[in-house]
């Protein structure tokens, strides 16, 4: 679950759009711990800095920007989906022809085989890297090199985008970059991965404004955005420079019986956002799609205690205190406890240096992330029943741990809580959870998984209830009429919003196996770095790259147009 953003300041003699968007980059960590990037646009310059690691270490506690001018840029934060953590899998992505365009993409395709086929006999495009993002990137470019034009314009950016919305298949929420031209967003016709744009007054240049996106609405509130709409489903908007926002549907959302459909008597589209954003990855103090991140977890604890009073009654009584596994529960477990009628204790102390643990890419860094992450306050567990909360079991990796430091603190009766309702499918757009046997509910029926995490009784929250809990934390009408009656729930329940091709899912078992020996290998278990076999993207900490410059287009008459790569990472 990768974060995007893009600005464009109204000043265009500015050149700091990166350093707004390096802080854009802090308030949206949560979603992408692998891997970050900037490219920005000078004239018709390109300038990046990407690499492995969080935000700090890729810019050097920020040091890097300075290296990053222009008044627009784009950035991106990764949690890889698709491909190896290899930090030339790190974004933008750039690819010189036409113009010189740059990409940050969340989300996941499903299509990738065939798309590489497509690039590779048909559009005759080189791919450099194992990524789905650089596929989606050069459909784009080859449909706008297509149009045959040394210059493009904003209907030519937009016919191309109906090649990328035709041939890739799955989720993404992008932004990318054409230099000395513009920036672009567009969000998939499902609107899987949320995208969002705001703007301000420019602080340079009287009457002009900034124009930002971001896959969050915290980033651009915090940053002084204000007029925030999120980017509908099937649409796309670009911003020239010294412009203003130019919408366009480019396609429809999608037609089924339970989402995307024209409500015939509303004429309003209807949207279904992603749920596992509610459950797990934005901040609480986010907006999507107009529904409130903090009020439908609030939500979701008290329908979750309302279930358990329903349905387990004598275990209830016998609750002493509510505990939530900090951090993303923390926000519904005091209405959980309230419903319940019982005290709620912050006994889970998180290491405030330690950041999440289920985007971690390996299962051995999951597991020592949650000991050295949480910690029991010993004394609140000593002799109780506690009712441990969690927003999420997946793997079941955290719960397992934490039943049993709260045994080992004392607790005489554990029950395991989860405000989501049980994870039994993987999830194809843009969480790495592609091989349904990682996923601890999978095949298993409660009582197994209890069992399994070592708790006394484990209680989820209905599929039914959690979409109603995301609805009544509706807190702003959609833009554009949309109207939200349904959510993704693929992981839930197995129904996916987009074809899944057939065998795509042994597929992703098969990368998954493979990925896991190459880790092996890389931590010495059976051998060899591949330090030798990155692609030539993965420039160890950087430098300028050679590429062909691209074309006079778009560029002030006499500037040169080239791009610095420089990337960190994948440092042995
Ligand atoms: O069953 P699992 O595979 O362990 O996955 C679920 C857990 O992972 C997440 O926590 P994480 O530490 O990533 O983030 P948080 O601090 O935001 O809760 C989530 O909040 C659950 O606690
Ligand atoms: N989580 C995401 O959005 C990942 C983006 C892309 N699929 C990648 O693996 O880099
Ligand atoms: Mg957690």
């Amino acid at each position: 679950m990768c974060g995007v953003t893009a600005l464009l300041l109204g000043d265009t003699s500015a050149s700091t759009a990166a350093i707004d968007l390096h802080n854009s980059l802090y308030f949206l960590q949560h979603r992408g711990q692998d891997a970050a990037g900037i490219t920005s646009n000078q004239g018709g310059r390109l300038y990046q800095c990407k690499g492995n690691g969080l935000v700090a270490k890729v810019f050097d506690e920020g040091k890097r920007i300075q290296n990053l001018p222009g008044s627009s840029a784009i950035a991106h934060l990764r949690y890889p989906t698709a491909g190896t953590s290899s930090a030339s899998e790190a974004q933008p992505f750039y690819v010189n022809s036409p113009f010189g365009l740059s990409l940050a993409c969340n989300g996941n395709l499903v299509n990738n085989e065939e798309l590489q086929k497509y690039l590779d006999l048909e559009a005759r495009r080189h791919i450099n890297t194992d990524s789905d993002s650089e596929l989606l990137l050069n459909v784009f470019a080859h449909a706008l090199g297509e149009l045959g034009k040394a210059r493009a314009n904003v209907e030519d950016v937009f016919k191309s985008l109906q090649d990328v919305y035709a041939r890739c298949n799955g989720a993404f929420a992008c932004t990318a970059l054409i230099a000395g031209f513009g920036i672009l967003g567009f969000r998939d016709q499902n609107g899987i991965r949320p995208l969002m744009i705001g703007e301000r007054p420019s602080e340079t240049k009287a009457g002009a404004k900034d124009y930002m996106m971001a896959s969050e609405s915290i980033a651009l509130q915090q940053l002084g955005f204000k007029n925030i709409r999120d980017i509908l489903p099937g649409e796309a908007v670009f911003i020239e420079k010294g412009g203003h926002p130019q919408f366009r549907q480019i396609v429809k959302p999608v037609s089924s019986p339970t989402r995307g459909v024209m409500n015939p008597r509303r004429e309003k589209w209807l949207t279904p956002p992603p749920s596992f954003e509610f459950v797990y990855f934005a901040r609480p103090d986010s907006t999507i799609d107009g529904i409130s991140v903090y009020k439908s977890r609030r939500f979701m604890g008290s329908k979750l205690a309302k279930r358990m009073k329903e349905t387990m009654k004598d275990l209830v009584d016998e609750i002493d205190v509510v505990i939530p596994v900090p951090e993303t529960s923390n926000t519904a477990a005091v209405d959980m406890a309230t419903e319940l009628g019982k005290p709620c204790s912050n006994a889970f102390v998180k290491n405030r240096y330690v950041f999440r643990t289920f985007i971690l890419p390996n299962q051995k860094a999951r597991m020592s992330g949650v000991r050295r992450k949480l910690s029991p306050i010993q004394s609140e567990f000593k002799g109780k029943v506690v009712c441990l909360l969690d927003d999420s079991i997946v793997r079941g990796t955290t719960s397992k741990e934490i039943v049993q430091m709260a045994r080992e603190a004392g607790a005489t009766k554990v029950i395991f809580a989860s405000c989501s309702p049980a994870v039994k499918h993987p999830h194809v757009y843009g969480i790495d959870l592609a091989d349904p046997k990682e996923l601890i509910a999978h095949s298993r029926t409660d009582d197994e998984i209890a069992h399994i995490i070592g708790a006394d009784r484990v209680i989820y929250l209905d599929l039914a209830q959690c979409v109603e809990a995301c609805l009544e934390a509706r807190v702003e009408p959609v833009v554009g009429g949309m109207d939200i009656t349904a959510f993704e729930v693929g992981v839930f329940n197995g129904q996916y919003r987009t074809a899944i091709p057939d065998g795509y899912f042994d597929h992703l078992s098969c990368l998954h196996g493979k990925k896991k020996s190459k880790k092996l290998q890389e931590e010495g278990v059976g051998g060899g770095s591949d330090a030798q076999t990155q692609p030539v993207a993965a420039v160890v900490n950087g430098g300028p790259m050679n590429v062909s410059a691209p074309p006079e287009t778009h560029k002030t008459p006499g500037e040169k147009s080239d791009i610095s790569l420089h990337n960190f990472g994948d440092e042995k």
